[in-house]
């Protein structure tokens, strides 16, 4: 009904594969035909800390590069790896229903936070994770850790880490949910902005592309995924700054909350700040509480971050 099939780019990472397949197969369902086309990136074949490689946008460069080449006609991106910054020529044309957004602590001793072993060593690439794990415990060794979530899975279990810090919404794609012993409490770890969401990037012109990715878009989420970008974005944060951010939606009173938190990479300066506010102002709300982090000072702590690196 809808001409050629529209053709969906992806990273080859199971994660990456898993969820252009899902969009895929949603696609498929509401009567749009489509293909999956595999696009590599340097965020993929490269090792060594994440810092040292590149900075933002490592994971979706080329992806973005196939869509405006007309290689591929749909981008599907885990949000909180897309710069804030628009691309000229794309739009981000749906964000689909949100998965959990919370981080994991997955450990062979089922520890939480609080009950690791004094001088624990814990691997995280995140600066964000590396720095409000040491707010809470200044004592742990938190050590570099690369690949995807298998390899780094494989690499807790060979016993290289006592414990490590995933993305709840991955293992739950993956059907690794029983992995999930420890949601880290948000209280502890605000989570990536745009952590557990999925963008849809197609070309700004592709008006057949942007009706067919239309049937996804979930209203909701993409309140609460556009207060944190925006926070990010009036920060000049980028996905390699110690920033968290968590926006929910309290229905029954058509409230939209947003926490957001600046901490510097030894965790000893940890920076809050909140607002809330109805859903359609959520822009508005994320440069409410990017105000109230600047008033106190974020701007130092990331431009002294950005020395480091680190992602997620
Ligand atoms: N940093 C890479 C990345 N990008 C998105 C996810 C997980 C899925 C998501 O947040 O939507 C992950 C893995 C992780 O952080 O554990």
């Amino acid at each position: 009904m809808n001409g050629e099939p529209l053709r969906i780019g992806t990273r080859s990472s199971p994660l990456a594969l898993w969820q252009a397949h899902w969009v895929a197969e949603e696609l498929k369902r509401s009567g749009q035909p489509v293909e999956v086309v595999h696009v590599s990136t340097k965020g993929d074949v490269t090792s060594g800390p994440l810092g040292e490689i590149g900075g933002q946008g490592l994971f979706t460069k080329e992806i973005q590069a196939a869509l405006l080449e007309n290689r591929v006609d749909i981008a599907v991106h885990s949000l909180k790896d897309l710069p804030t910054d628009p691309t000229p020529g794309l739009a981000l044309a749906a964000v689909p229903t949100r998965e959990a957004c919370g981080d994991v602590l997955v450990s062979r001793g089922g520890f939480h936070v609080d009950t690791l072993p004094q001088g624990a060593i814990v691997g995280t690439g995140s600066v964000r994770r590396r720095a409000q794990l040491l707010h809470a415990r200044p004592d742990l060794d938190i050590r570099d850790i690369r690949g995807n979530v298998e390899t780094r899975l494989r690499k807790m279990d060979e016993g290289e880490y006592e414990a490590i810090v995933l993305a709840e919404a991955g293992l739950r794609r993956l059907e690794m949910a029983d992995r999930i012993i420890h949601v880290i409490d948000k209280r502890v770890m605000l989570p990536a902005v745009g952590q557990g969401a999925l963008g849809i990037e197609v070309r700004d012109s592709d008006h057949r592309a942007k009706a067919a990715v239309g049937v996804l878009h979930h209203p909701d989420s993409y309140h609460c995924v556009q207060a944190e970008r925006v926070l990010l974005a009036e920060l000049r944060g980028g996905c390699l700054a110690p920033v968290g951010a968590w926006a929910r939606l309290e229905l029954e009173r058509d409230l939209l909350h947003l926490d957001g938190v600046v901490i510097s990479g030894d965790g000893v300066q940890k920076i809050s700040a909140y607002a809330c506010g109805p859903p359609t102002k959520a822009a508005e709300i994320g440069r409410q509480v990017a105000s109230q982090l600047i008033i106190q000072g974020a701007q130092r702590i990331i431009s002294y971050a950005r020395t480091s690196g680190g992602r997620g």
